[in-house]
């Protein structure tokens, strides 16, 4: 971590600015943000997005919803999507399991802590994480799996797998087999993983559509994608917390690292997202929806025409809050530079091509975790 501190980078802040500082695969980056506080975002600003047509088998359905996304990812970053495919009771299920297994005393989730675990996967407590170094410490706790073939159905036989992209896999056992005091906890949690997979490699077509490319560009790149779903807990922000020196977050201000986040979030509220006029808007909840917003190394590969918009969670209600992003990346072991639909003659490519396994473990290390 830099130990450069905000005003050396921004003297003189304009009236009604401030200088937020995020993390990146290259270190810090400073934004400007507006200091008035966070307003409802508008229809217009992040919109509804009915991806029904991806499902379809006309190429024109499928166009129309790409076309739309063309338009959200090239301007916010952040669209909600309706009529996804994934189905309400599977929903329900993983949010009852993860409800169980969140509501467990602290000793017993502590069986599945991250710390036994080699790559990430397993429980975060509460006060682990700090998602952005000048914010508070995150008021959140955790539970994240990882890709893994045996449950993929589209993986026919594991074996068969070449290795360059086996040595990519960064799942364990250990997430199943220390939360099987909680009934029915991994059956629910994977059923949510494979309905978010399956709609993911929908869309994810959807994307290539949408930057011009072959619809199937990006099929043999995530034939076994780097897709991770988290259970976020997030408590109340204490009180006490608000009179701290430092912004009190449930999870702080960044950016998602992969290709795009599918996020599914209760009625609560207090996902907030800041817009390209450094203003923050709240993504209220919309029933029947998963936010949906694109990853660093998606904007680097598209050389900056899709943004990867910064966003935070703050919950400041009295209840408590839960949310299940699904993280959708390429296969660990694919490097890509930027496509060629993304260069011209005024726009040259502007990044060299680096690895996904290379590029999570930048952000990583920047984050220190
Ligand atoms: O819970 C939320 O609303 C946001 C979660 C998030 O941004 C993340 O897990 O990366
Ligand atoms: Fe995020």
């Amino acid at each position: 971590m830099s130990s450069t501190t905000l005003q050396e980078i921004s003297p003189a802040e304009p009236e009604g600015w401030t200088t937020l500082q995020l993390t990146s695969a290259h270190g810090p980056v400073f934004r400007p943000v507006k200091t008035a506080p966070p307003r409802d975002a508008t229809r217009e600003e992040i919109p509804v997005i009915d991806v029904g047509g991806i499902f379809s088998d006309k190429l024109e359905d499928r166009k129309a919803v790409a076309a739309q996304i063309r338009e959200a990812a090239t301007t916010i970053g952040f669209f909600y999507m309706k009529n996804h495919g994934i189905p309400e009771d599977t929903i329900a299920s993983a949010l009852k399991s993860s409800k169980r297994f969140f509501h467990q005393p602290q000793q017993v989730k502590e069986r599945v802590s991250v710390s036994g675990s080699k790559w990430h996967n397993g429980w975060n407590g509460p006060k682990s994480h700090r998602a952005n170094h000048v914010e508070s410490i995150d008021y959140r706790e955790s539970f994240g799996m990882r890709y893994d073939p045996q449950y993929d159905p589209s993986v026919e036989d594991v074996e068969a797998i070449p290795q360059n992209i086996k040595d990519g896999f960064r799942a364990e056992e250990y997430c199943w087999a220390e939360t099987t005091n909680v009934p029915g906890f991994k059956d629910d949690v994977l059923r949510y993983w494979r309905a978010c997979l399956a709609t993911a490699r929908k869309l994810v077509r959807a994307f290539a559509l949408a930057l011009d490319l072959p619809e199937d560009h990006f099929d043999n790149m995530t034939s076994h994608p780097d897709a991770a779903v988290a259970l976020n807990y997030y408590p109340p922000i204490p009180a006490t917390a608000l009179k701290e020196k430092e912004e009190a977050v449930s999870i702080g201000s960044h950016t998602d690292l992969q290709f795009f986040t599918m996020l599914w979030q209760d009625q609560n509220g207090g996902l907030q997202v800041l817009n390209r006029d450094g203003q923050w808007l709240n993504a209220t909840p919309i029933e029947g929806t998963f936010v949906v917003n694109i990853g660093d190394y998606l904007m680097r590969i598209t050389n900056d025409r899709f943004v990867s918009t910064v966003h935070r969670a703050k919950n400041f209600n009295t209840n408590e809050r839960f949310s299940m992003p699904f993280f959708f990346g390429f296969n660990f072991n694919e490097t890509c530079g930027v496509l060629p639909s993304c260069i011209d003659e005024d726009h040259p490519a502007k990044y060299e091509p680096v690895s996904c396994q290379e590029w999570v473990h930048l952000r990583f290390k920047a984050t220190n975790i």
